[in-house]
């Protein structure tokens, strides 16, 4: 098979892990730098221009599209689409998970478990915000924020005030979360592959720190999940249409709560952290639905 990783980075682990894995099982993978395709649109012919060549030998794509560049990225997955190729992301699917306001919407019509939020458009009433989701201490996030930036703890009425009042003056929008406690700094990122759990690992600050991002110096273990943590896992991965993808959720007394669900999960910090080969995990479900 013909395997593209749409990448602008190809020494990334997750790059290096797919290429070795998809290598080993006989597949000619390459490495293609979304920005530098043309998408060539006429009737029934689409096409895409890389370099000095049309890539319409291709028969799968694995999109890993950095945030600053969804909506080039998406365009070629698009094409990639039109041409009938196979991909472990939809452009659909990839564009509304970067929007947390869109995911959540849908995931709590769903059924799905997640912190209190309020999306506001104005910062005048922060006191009814703030009552909204049970009182301070509150989480406010960018809508399109990762690796843990844009995310801030307000710990009284003051600070959310003055931190919506920044981010309206910068016309970034935000939402406002319930903080939740008990998750004492951690998180649980589920790796999703063909809609099921292949490796779970829970993430924890650094001493002081809410964030439990790894990019912001925390820790990872592998964890084995209950049935409500796996349930939520694999909803949130259906309900948003990324049979592969990793889902981010809190430990609540009230069970698993949903944080995000990330099209483009790195895979360094879940196969170190479980010992799982997933990157084989990718492939071998490539190979199992191409044909479909
Ligand atoms: N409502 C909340 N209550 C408690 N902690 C939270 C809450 N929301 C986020 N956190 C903590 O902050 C971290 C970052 O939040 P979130 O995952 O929403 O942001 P992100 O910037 O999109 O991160 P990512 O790199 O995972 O995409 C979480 O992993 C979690 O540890
Ligand atoms: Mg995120
Ligand atoms: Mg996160």
């Amino acid at each position: 098979m013909n395997i593209v990783i749409l990448s602008r980075n190809p020494n990334l682990y997750s790059t290096e892990r797919l290429i070795k894995e998809g290598e080993k099982r006989g597949h000619n993978v390459e490495i293609i730098d979304p920005l530098k395709c043309d998408i060539i649109i006429e009737k029934e012919k689409p096409t895409i221009y890389y370099k000095d060549r049309y890539l319409d030998y291709v028969d799968a794509v694995i999109p890993r599209i950095g945030a600053s560049i969804t909506f080039y990225g998406c365009a070629v997955v698009r094409q990639f689409e039109m041409m009938g190729v196979f991909t472990i992301a939809t452009s659909d699917a990839i564009q509304r998970s970067r929007d947390k306001l869109r995911s959540l919407q849908r995931l709590s019509k769903a059924g799905i478990g997640m912190p209190k939020t309020v999306f506001t458009n104005y910062s005048r009433d922060v006191e009814e915000v703030i009552e909204h989701v049970g009182g301070v201490p509150v989480i406010i996030k960018l809508l399109e924020g990762t690796q843990g930036l844009g995310v801030v703890l307000a710990e009284t009425k003051n600070a959310a005030e003055s931190v919506l009042e920044a981010f309206n003056g910068l016309e970034a929008r935000v939402i406002v979360q319930e903080f939740i406690g008990e998750a004492k700094g951690a998180d649980i990122r589920a790796l999703i592959v063909e809609g099921q759990v292949v490796g779970a690992m829970k993430r924890q600050g650094k001493e002081g720190e809410f964030r439990s991002n790894l990019h912001r110096g925390g820790s990872a273990d592998i964890i084995k999940l209950n049935d409500a943590e796996l349930r939520l896992a694999m909803n949130a991965s259906r309900v948003l249409k990324l049979p592969v993808c990793g889902v981010d959720m809190l430990q609540s007394a009230r069970g698993p709560l949903l944080l995000e669900v990330n099209s483009t999960p790195g895979l360094e910090g879940i196969e170190k952290a479980t010992g799982r080969n997933i990157a084989k995990s990718i492939i071998t479900y490539i190979e199992r639905n191409r044909l479909l």
